[in-house]
């Protein structure tokens, strides 16, 4: 027979197979959910890569037809069910792979972010934990107050010109700057630069509303990667910054590995970090380290930014909670030129809690937090008593958003309410923005330091534009075409959370 003839005959036959056993056979089959998700990942791909990151919401919709466990895909679980989190997002002690979602991601791949493994991720992140460390966060406070000081300056430039200023572009650079320090010892003044030296940031997110595609095809990224960078950025020239700066940071690798060979192996930037730990040769090779880099770069800037302009944009929103902020920030210093602490500011109750009430409804990372226990876990729904036992080696996900919006954890669940944080500090264990367990975002430190640096100088230096009766000197801030609908909230899920497309994000007017 015909080749061509056994493959027209056979590919339908085997398609329906497999529809057939995902349905009824696969260990799977017995979970809810909808059929045409369970028998095909077309479904997903549909609504996000047809639909720009829609899956997200398509997920929370089951959750409200078939409950807290549904199968989203033919090979996923995912849960919806804050008193889950503990289980699925383990500690070190028991072992949790990551599924594979990150496996087409361009630069992302072989990052610790992306590692599926559990053994080789806590080798990649033991690799990156010192400059992690609280007191190293610390040292990085001269150029958090640089940043500062650099952003007021900035929002005095746009009271004297009257234009809009772009918040969360500028935070995206301060973001930007304090990343850089952290990996390269220096930093451009980015802040300071008319157009906040947005290029690769741009770039970044310009590329992310291609993420879903090349996340169903993960061949493509291996093969792009294999390529030099000279070939990349012809094949891809919208992805040229980002290949510039990767070829620029491959040479500072050779440079720093020659450097290491002549017994120079002192600790001064994530070159020598990476090259002169204690990672296997194969775990040091350029590629690999060009990835861990970008993935740092791209996960130090974009969601603290997010975070900052969500909690402003918020506080705008509300003055009497923006006066009540500034009302504690002024009490640890009176003085206006005063400079506290990373530590004081840590300690101011509403300062945190409207942070984590920010972090809740805009988590900057919008993906499903995929993990694969090697042994079968028990769901077990609290409200009703039905448990569920997951098989070995399923993906198993959650989204931090959907958890975020059960409002029986948090009542009112799209309302921004700090208070709830100080009324009950045991919601802390339902905050999933940075993840939990073993795979936690690494740092978590860093960022903290930093919001409560800049939200310190703005929110202690600007006072909310409150109108024409309203007495205040110096800096006033008012949202300048922000709608929360279209400028804060997620709308699409493209890895990281993404406005709607035109979006120009938070804007303010200085007077
Ligand atoms: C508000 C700011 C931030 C948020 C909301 C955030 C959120 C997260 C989340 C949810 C994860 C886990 C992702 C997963 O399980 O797939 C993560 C991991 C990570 N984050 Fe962050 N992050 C923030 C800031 C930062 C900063 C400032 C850095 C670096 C300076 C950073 C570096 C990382 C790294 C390297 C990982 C991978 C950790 C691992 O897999 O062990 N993040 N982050």
């Amino acid at each position: 027979m015909d080749i061509v003839l056994i493959v027209v005959v056979l590919s339908p036959a085997m398609i329906i197979t497999t529809m057939i056993y995902r349905l009824y056979f696969s260990p799977l089959s017995r979970f809810p959910g909808p059929k045409l998700a369970a028998v095909t990942g077309l479904y997903q791909a549909y609504y996000d890569i047809c639909h720009r990151g829609q899956y997200i919401w398509k997920v929370q919709q089951m959750h409200e037809q078939y409950g807290p466990i549904v199968r989203i895909n033919p090979h996923e679980i995912h849960v919806n069910d804050p008193d889950f989190i503990e289980n699925l997002y383990a500690g070190p002690l028991q072992k949790r792979d990551k599924g594979s979602l990150m496996k087409g991601l361009w630069s992302w791949r072989q990052s610790t972010l992306g590692t599926e493994s559990h053994e080789l991720h806590r080798r990649r992140r033991a690799a990156l934990s010192p400059i992690f460390s609280k007191a190293a966060a610390r040292s990085l406070e001269p150029v958090m107050q640089r940043v500062q000081r650099d952003l007021l300056q900035r929002i005095d430039s746009y009271r004297k010109s009257g234009e809009a200023m772009p918040l969360t572009l500028a935070f995206k650079a301060a973001t930007s700057e304090v990343i850089a320090t952290l990996l390269f010892g220096q930093s451009e003044r980015d802040v300071l630069k008319d157009d906040f030296n947005r290029d690769f940031g741009a770039e970044f997110e310009r590329s992310l509303e291609k993420a879903h595609l090349f996340a169903y095809l993960p061949g493509i990224a291996a093969v792009f990667d294999s390529l030099p960078f000279w070939l990349q950025a012809r094949v891809v020239p919208k992805l040229k910054t980002q290949v510039s700066v990767h070829e620029r940071w491959a040479l500072k690798l050779k440079e720093v590995e020659e450097e290491l060979t002549a017994k120079d192996g002192t600790y001064r930037t994530i070159f020598h970090l990476l090259l002169n730990g204690k990672l296997s040769q194969p775990e040091k090779e350029q590629l690999r380290l060009v990835h861990e880099i970008h993935t740092l770069r791209i996960a130090g800037e974009h969601s603290t930014a997010m975070a900052m302009s969500s909690v402003i944009f918020h506080l705008l929103q509300n003055p009497t909670m923006y006066r009540k902020l500034q009302a504690e920030l002024t009490a640890i210093t009176p003085d206006p030129d005063g400079i506290p602490t990373v530590a004081q500011l840590e300690q101011i109750p509403y300062l945190r809690a409207v942070v984590k009430e920010a972090l809740r409804l805009h988590p900057g990372v919008l993906y499903r937090m995929q993990r694969v226990a090697r042994d079968p876990m028990v769901y077990t729904n609290k409200r009703n008593g039905a448990s569920w036992i997951i098989p070995a080696e399923t993906r198993v996900s959650m989204t931090p958003l959907l958890v975020h919006m059960d409002p029986m954890v948090f009542p009112s669940p799209r309302s921004f309410v700090p208070e709830r944080w100080i009324a009950n500090p045991g919601l802390e264990r339902y905050l999933l923005s940075f993840s939990k367990g073993s795979r936690t975002c690494i740092g978590i430190n860093v960022a903290h330091h930093e919001i409560y640096t800049i939200l310190y100088g703005i929110v202690r230096n600007c006072n909310p534009d409150q109108g024409p009766g309203a007495n205040d000197q110096g800096l006033t801030l008012s949202l300048f075409d922000t709608v929360r609908e279209r400028d804060v909230d997620a709308s699409a899920e493209l890895f990281f959370s993404r406005p709607q497309k035109g979006s120009q994000e938070v804007r303010v007017l200085v007077k």
